[in-house]
């Protein structure tokens, strides 16, 4: 929750946006004439320099798919239908395919969901690492493995890890080495995807504290996409809550923990597992995220909000200030301490 001393030195001495999203729309359509999945459906933010983003929210509300429109990664059913992507002051949501390469790994990287599995069990975690920088060229053949093994170093493991095959690694050591291949050509923004995810406690917080060292050392942006409120908090100076297919809540983490204006982030945050409360008295948020195929036009909250009235269901509340760098998207923000 705490945002790091080096990060606001950062931002306050450089303050300069790294990313802007506007009005992002990312769809999905299996085939044609069916009707698309609105996966991300007209986000804004933006991310400054060396500043750390997180993104939560429940499993299929399009974190994954943002994070893939960033990196212009999308599977091929997967399309940036409207809206733009400045990174560094350049459009690159409508880049042509040729040019994304050159943006991959080197300005913007990204730790895929699942990385662990990732890896292609024929070839060794050296040669895999090394592939950013043979694909960017920004290391000389010749010193591609002194690079690998100071980049090994960098995630704390030992220099013979590279002459190993994936199977050979735990899976805390295979998130680690996905995070020096993501680290190689040092880019400026890391996509971190659900990063501790399927990892036991104690190698969560080692990932999650690497992250954060590296990016001290680095100084590049970092948005970390995850379904768990409490891992990315501790990591994050600003979070953005998403809900199907769009924010409805964006502050600095710790405005977000101690005053949640928004009914759904409220509800993510009692739902937090407390070690003091019995397992049957956690709460949970009743109903399901809504069908992205077809959206209900107001609130996509509203179904499962006790705050929701008939102005909720008929009209789409926009993200509008109520602080300081605090917007939410809700009509009763002023009742939703009240829960
Ligand atoms: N390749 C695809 N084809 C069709 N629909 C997809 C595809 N990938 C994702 N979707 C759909 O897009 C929506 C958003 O999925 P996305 O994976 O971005 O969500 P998420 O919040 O990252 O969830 P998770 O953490 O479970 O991946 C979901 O309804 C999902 O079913």
């Amino acid at each position: 929750m705490s945002t790091s001393k080096q990060t606001q030195d950062r931002r306050s001495s450089t303050d300069e946006t790294l990313l802007s999203v506007h009005d992002l729309r990312t769809y999905y359509q299996e085939g044609e004439g069916d009707v698309p999945v609105r996966a991300v459906d007209g986000v804004d933010f933006e991310i400054a320099r060396g500043e750390t983003y997180g993104l939560v929210g429940e499993s299929g509300c399009g974190k994954s798919t943002l994070g893939l429109s960033l990196i212009r990664a999308l599977p091929p059913q997967g399309d940036i239908v409207d809206g733009e992507i400045r990174f560094d002051g350049r459009e690159i949501g409508q880049l042509p395919k040729s040019e994304v390469k050159d943006v991959q790994w080197a300005d913007i990287s990204m730790i895929y969901q699942g990385a662990q599995n990732a890896f292609n069990p024929v070839k060794t975690v050296g040669k895999q690492i090394e592939e950013p920088l043979r694909i960017h060229d920004t290391v000389p053949e010749g010193e591609r493995e002194a690079r690998v093994a100071e980049l090994l170093e960098m995630v704390n493991l030992q220099p013979d890890v590279a002459e190993q095959y994936p199977h050979e690694l735990s899976g805390g050591m295979k998130q680690r080495a996905a995070i020096a291949m993501a680290i190689a050509c040092e880019p400026d923004l890391l996509i971190a995807d659900e990063p501790t995810t399927a990892l036991d406690v104690i190698v969560q917080a080692e990932v999650l504290n690497m992250l954060q060292r590296l990016q001290d050392e680095l100084e590049f942006g970092m948005l970390v996409i995850s379904h768990n409120l409490a891992a990315i908090m501790k990591l994050s100076d600003r979070i953005g809550v998403m809900y199907g297919g769009k924010l409805v809540e964006t502050a600095p983490s710790e405005t977000l923990y101690e005053a949640p204006r928004h009914p759904y982030t409220a509800r993510l945050l009692q739902s937090l597992i407390d070690p003091r409360r019995p397992p049957d008295q956690v709460e949970t948020i009743e109903g399901t995220p809504p069908d992205l195929r077809d959206p209900p036009s107001g609130c996509r909250f509203a179904e499962r909000c006790e705050l929701a009235t008939s102005e909720c269901t008929a009209t789409e509340p926009p993200l509008e200030p109520v602080g300081k760098e605090h917007e939410t998207a809700c009509f009763h923000h002023d009742k939703v301490s009240e829960l």
